[in-house]
Formats: structure tokens, C-alpha cells, sequence
């Protein structure tokens, strides 16, 4: 089976709210893709349309080229962590898994290696209602790995995490990607996603803003941007701006300088007599790199 996912036209309306309106992207393998933008963008309803739990008014969605309600044993095309509260509270993790590896005909060694995977192992025989909203991401994150796809489509897998489980599932995601699969997840903020993403998928009001690979994104955002530090902030951005720089205060001590070459900079420093210290090419952030992609889209705004 082939590793994609195929969004083609989606239309979705929910009474008065048009929540998705012309939604079309593709999922490739390899990659993890980030789905963003903001609150109400549709970025779930996607995801639930792509697993068959809501249907579309127009459009379609394919998981390896076929259509969800058509897959037999689902678990093992396409692993889904959408709604990580779903869960039976009075059940204990392991039998939450064992009952949905039942349903596709896996057995309880599965079970046990993805408790593993995500360090579920010792509460997995803890009843999942007094579980952290972490452990019960973990938990939709193992229910997702179980049938082993080659698809993945996490909605908002950092809810919840402390900054170790965070650290976790961008290793997680990694690997998965790393592994040929093709992985989805949506997130409000961008700063989740850095060194994780190699695309992204922009949303706005039901659509696609904007489709693009994180690398060439980050470089066209970074383009011809000087970093640099010094303890004179404000002597700096005065000579700076004398030499016809534009200048940007990105912390106590750190500049970022347009309209300059790194050289440019430092002799424009020199020359004024204001110290500084590291002066190099400006890489953006994936932050900076949103920001840049969605100015120019109006209607996103
Ligand atoms: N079952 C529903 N009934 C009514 N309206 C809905 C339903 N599901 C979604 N909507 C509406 O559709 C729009 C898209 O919602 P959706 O949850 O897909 O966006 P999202 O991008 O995932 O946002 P979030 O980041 O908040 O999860 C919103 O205006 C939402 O209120």
C-alpha cells in the first residue's frame, strides 16, 4: 500500500459555519507534514473526514488510494490520535488497546510493545480515567501505532506534554517519517513543529493558504538577514539605521539587521565604535517563517 494521503476538494459545512471550502493537499511519505493555522481553520474536520468519521458534502479524501470505508482491518492502513479524551474511563489502558487490537485481528504482543513505545508500560494497568491528559495522549498515541500503518494523522499531539514528553514525540515523529511513513500533525503553533516538520500545509477558513517544504520556506523567510549580539543595543541600532539598515530586537542582547551584509554590518559597528559579538547569516524560525508565508494572504487574516 502506498504511503499517502489524498485531500481533494473538501467541502464541509456544519449548518451556517463553512468549515471546509475547496480543502485539497497531499500527504507524501517520508516527511513529517505539519498541518497548521488557526483556531477553526479545519484542520480537524480534515483529519476526521480522512478516518470516515464525518463525511464530506463534496470532495475526497484516499489513504493509499482508497477511501477509508473500503480498507478492511483500517488500524493497519492508517493510525489516527484525534480526540486522546475518547477512551473508556473505567478500563485500564492495556485493555482500551487489547479490545481495538481485537477489533483487528492483532494480539496481545502488539499491545504490550506500543505500551512500550510510548512509556505507557507501568500505568498500563491503571484505569485510564485517572490519567494525565499526557498519559492519555500517550495512550491515543499508542492506540494509533497499534495495527503498525504506514499513514499517521496526529490532531494536536503536544497538548497536554511537558516539555520531556515534547522532546519525545518530535523523536517519535522523526522516526516514524524516518521509517518511509507518511505523518500528519496539526498544531496552532508553530514553535511545536520547529526541527520536526519538513512540510507544511498552511490552513485558513476551510482551505489551503499555503503548501510548501519547511527548508525552502525557512531560507526564503532567513533571505539576506544579519544576526548579531551586542551589549550596546541601542548604539548598535542607531548606527545601523544611520548606515541604512532596517533593525529587529530579538532578545536582550541579539539584533537582527536587514538591509545589510554581514560585512556591512560589521563595519558599519566598527566605524561607530559600538562592540558586538557574533554576526552571522540570519536563519528564521519556523515562527517567523509562518508569519512571513501568511502576511500576504488576506484572506487568512
Ligand atoms: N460537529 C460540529 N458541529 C458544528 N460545527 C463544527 C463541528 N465541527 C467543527 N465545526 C466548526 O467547523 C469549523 C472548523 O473546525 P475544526 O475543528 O475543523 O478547525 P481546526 O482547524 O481543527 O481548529 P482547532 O485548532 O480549534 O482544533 C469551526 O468553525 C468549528 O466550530
Amino acid at each position: 500500500m502506498d504511503a499517502t494521503v489524498e485531500v481533494n476538494g473538501l467541502r464541509k459545512r456544519f449548518g451556517a459555519t463553512r468549515a471546509l471550502d475547496d480543502m485539497t493537499f497531499t500527504v507524501r511519505p517520508g516527511v513529517v507534514t505539519g498541518f497548521v493555522g488557526p483556531n477553526g481553520a479545519g484542520k480537524s474536520t480534515t483529519m476526521r473526514i480522512v478516518v470516515g468519521l464525518d463525511r464530506p458534502d463534496e470532495g475526497s479524501a484516499l489513504v493509499g488510494g482508497a477511501a477509508y470505508r473500503t480498507l478492511k482491518r483500517p488500524l493497519t492502513h492508517v493510525g489516527a490520535l484525534l480526540d486522546a479524551s475518547a477512551l473508556q474511563p473505567s478500563r485500564t489502558g492495556r485493555d482500551h488497546l487489547l479490545w481495538l487490537a481485537r477489533s483487528q485481528g492483532l494480539g496481545p504482543r502488539r499491545v504490550d510493545e506500543v505500551l512500550g513505545l510510548v512509556g505507557l508500560g507501568p500505568a498500563a494497568r491503571r484505569k485510564a480515567g485517572g490519567y494525565s491528559l499526557g498519559m492519555r495522549q500517550r495512550l491515543g498515541i499508542a492506540a494509533a501505532l497499534l495495527g503498525d500503518p504506514p499513514v499517521l494523522l496526529f490532531d494536536e499531539p503536544f497538548n497536554g506534554l511537558d516539555p520531556e514528553g515534547i522532546v519525545w514525540i518530535r523523536g517519535l515523529l522523526r522516526s516514524l517519517a524516518d521509517g518511509g511513513r507518511a505523518v500528519l500533525v496539526s498544531s496552532h503553533l508553530m514553535s511545536e513543529l520547529q526541527d520536526v516538520a519538513g512540510h507544511l500545509i498552511v490552513a485558513g477558513r476551510g482551505r489551503v493558504v499555503a503548501d510548501r517544504d519547511v527548508e525552502g520556506l525557512i531560507a526564503a523567510a532567513s533571505d539576506g538577514r544579519v544576526s548579531l549580539r551586542t551589549t550596546a543595543r541601542e548604539d548598535a541600532m542607531e548606527a545601523l539605521a544611520r548606515a541604512g539598515a532596517t533593525v529587529t530586537v530579538t532578545g536582550t542582547d541579539a539584533l537582527t539587521v536587514s538591509g545589510l551584509t554581514a560585512a556591512g554590518t560589521v563595519a558599519a559597528l566598527t566605524a561607530a565604535g559600538v562592540p558586538f559579538a557574533e554576526v552571522s547569516a540570519h536563519r528564521a524560525t519556523l515562527e517567523e517563517a509562518y508569519m512571513e508565508l501568511t502576511r500576504e494572504s488576506v484572506e487568512f487574516r
